[in-house]
């Protein structure tokens, strides 16, 4: 697990450290990690050009020290410091007598720029002469020490200018930001130096996989398809007749036991669709029945409220997409039993009456607030997929093309987490085992390039199959 830690409770797990610790030995295990990872990227230190960007704070502190490190192994080191009279002292002075420089303003060419301008400490966006600073070296490859300057460390949000980094080496813990988009995107590779903290529960996680393998549900010895779970897939209409197709097909992506496909309206008037989905899945069956869990919504069109109202009478998990979420207040909302949401920004901005951009630009806030609203799972999808329980925690998903970014994607994720949901797990690791399973189907479809939706469904078993090879 990849475990994301507020500000708060990284100062606080500092203090502690800090308390049993020789003084500045944390800020020497994060500085040698940074010069590491530094080496690393360059390939060779000895004669690289490397330009310090110094803030305030211990942020410049840690930057220094690497500085130094690299300039006793070779580099030519400058250094810009941003704030000269509350520059780190100790850093300063190791980076002098290293042979590294201070200028005024930087030389032609660097091999790497180094943001040590402010790390947690940081509060909004980069201030007008650091903006400056870094708009003109916009071309560099950019290292950020801890998190890059300019953006919200705990909620990810990016209002303004601030830097955007090849790489970012964090201490102790990942913070939010690493994770979550828009400050994940301005993170680019995020590297961890352990500094040994002693840290509480993580408010903000991400599944890696051989979390994702110790959660896929699997079948006892003795399983029957009944057992193992029946999902019940209530989508597709006459004007979006695939949308059942794709939302059935990551149904039966062979997590659950069976798959029951309930079209909306009369049986002649579902004809097609019937013969869309029988044609594609033979395997699923037509009709209502007992399920052990609900996926409503893709291509529903005019049909989701009844659909929708049909799933909520029956007291079993279900799975709100698409067309659905609209109605879902107008339903009377999931009345308490295990849920997931599952809108894109679009989605559930119309939901909550919040602009669309806005939605995007705080995503983390944006899922929390509607899990809470609505008392249940919410997954905001996109590059890195939020999954907010109403409790407050959060799964991030960081596995996906952006070619996954494609029409029905959505309508086979729906059917996943369904399944995962009818096997039984609960609806927070269902919407996250789901979504990184989703993600990674995609890439396994296709490493490199465009993948269709019916693509990543057929990829989900294999994909299944080499996490349980693995083990968790
Ligand atoms: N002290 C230590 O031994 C350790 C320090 N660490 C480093 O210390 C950092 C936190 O240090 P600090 O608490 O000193 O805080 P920072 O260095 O992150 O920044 C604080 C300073 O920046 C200024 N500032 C805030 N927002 C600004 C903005 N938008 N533009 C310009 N200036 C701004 C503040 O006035 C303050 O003086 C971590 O991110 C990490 O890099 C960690 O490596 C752990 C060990
Ligand atoms: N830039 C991106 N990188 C990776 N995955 C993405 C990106 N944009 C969207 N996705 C994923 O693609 C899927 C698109 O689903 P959705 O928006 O519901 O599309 P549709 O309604 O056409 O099926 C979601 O799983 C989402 O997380
Ligand atoms: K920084």
């Amino acid at each position: 697990m990849r475990r994301a830690h507020t500000v708060e409770q990284v100062r606080t797990a500092e203090e502690a450290a800090f308390a049993v610790t020789p003084d500045g030995a944390l800020m020497q295990r994060a500085a040698a990690g940074l010069a590491t990872a530094l080496a690393d990227l360059l390939g060779h230190v000895y004669g690289a050009r490397v330009l310090l960007v110094v803030g305030a704070g211990n942020n410049g502190g840690d930057t220094l020290h690497a500085g130094a490190r690299l300039a006793r192994r070779g580099a030519a080191v400058d250094c810009v410091l941003l704030s000269p009279d509350r520059t780190h002292h100790g850093g300063l002075a190791a980076l002098r007598a290293a042979g590294g420089r201070v200028v005024q303003t930087p030389g032609p060419s660097y091999d790497v720029a180094v943001d040590g301008i402010v790390g947690i400490g940081g509060s909004g966006p980069l201030r007008p002469e650091a903006a400056a600073l870094v708009g003109s070296l916009s071309h560099l490859t950019w290292v950020a020490v801890d998190t890059p300057s300019g953006v919200g460390v705990d909620g990810g949000l990016v209002d303004g200018p601030h830097v955007a980094a090849d790489l970012t080496v964090t201490f102790g813990t990942h913070k939010p930001v690493h994770l979550v988009d828009p400050g994940a995107r301005a993170c680019g590779v995020v590297h961890l130096v352990d500094l040994g903290l002693d840290l509480p529960p993580a408010p903000v996680e991400a599944l890696q996989e051989h979390d994702v393998a110790a959660l896929l549900p699997q079948p006892a010895p003795a399983a029957h398809k009944y057992t193992r779970g029946v999902v019940g897939v209530r989508a597709g209409s006459a004007d979006y007749r695939g949308a059942g197709v794709l939302s059935v097909s990551g149904a039966a992506c062979g997590l659950a036991g069976m798959v029951r496909f309930v079209p909306a309206g009369s049986l002649e008037e579902a004809a097609p669709v019937i013969a869309l989905v029988q044609a594609a899945h033979p395997e699923a069956v037509v009709g209502t029945g007992r399920v052990q869990a609900w996926v409503v919504g893709s291509g529903g069109g005019d049909s989701s409220a009844e659909q929708l109202r049909a799933a909520l009478a029956d007291d079993v998990p279900v799975v709100v997409d698409a067309d659905a979420l609209s109605v879902l207040e107008e339903c009377g909302g999931v009345a308490g039993r295990p849920a997931v949401l599952t809108p894109h920004a679009g989605e559930l901005a119309r939901m909550t009456g919040v602009p669309r951009e806005e939605v995007e630009a705080d995503q983390l806030g944006s899922a929390r607030r509607a899990a809470a609203r609505f008392g249940c799972v919410v997954m905001l999808k996109s590059r890195h997929t939020v999954v907010a329980h109403p409790d407050g925690r959060v799964r991030v998903t960081t596995v996906g093309p952006p070619w996954l970014a494609t029409a029905g994607a959505g309508d086979v994720l729906g059917g996943l987490v369904g399944a995962l949901l009818a096997a039984g797990l609960s609806a927070y690791d269902a919407a996250s085992v789901g979504s990184w399973v989703h993600g990674a189907a995609a890439a396994l479809a296709r490493p490199e390039g465009p993948v269709s939706a019916a693509e990543v469904a057929r990829a989900i078993p294999e994909l299944c199959a080499r996490l349980l090879r693995e083990g968790p």
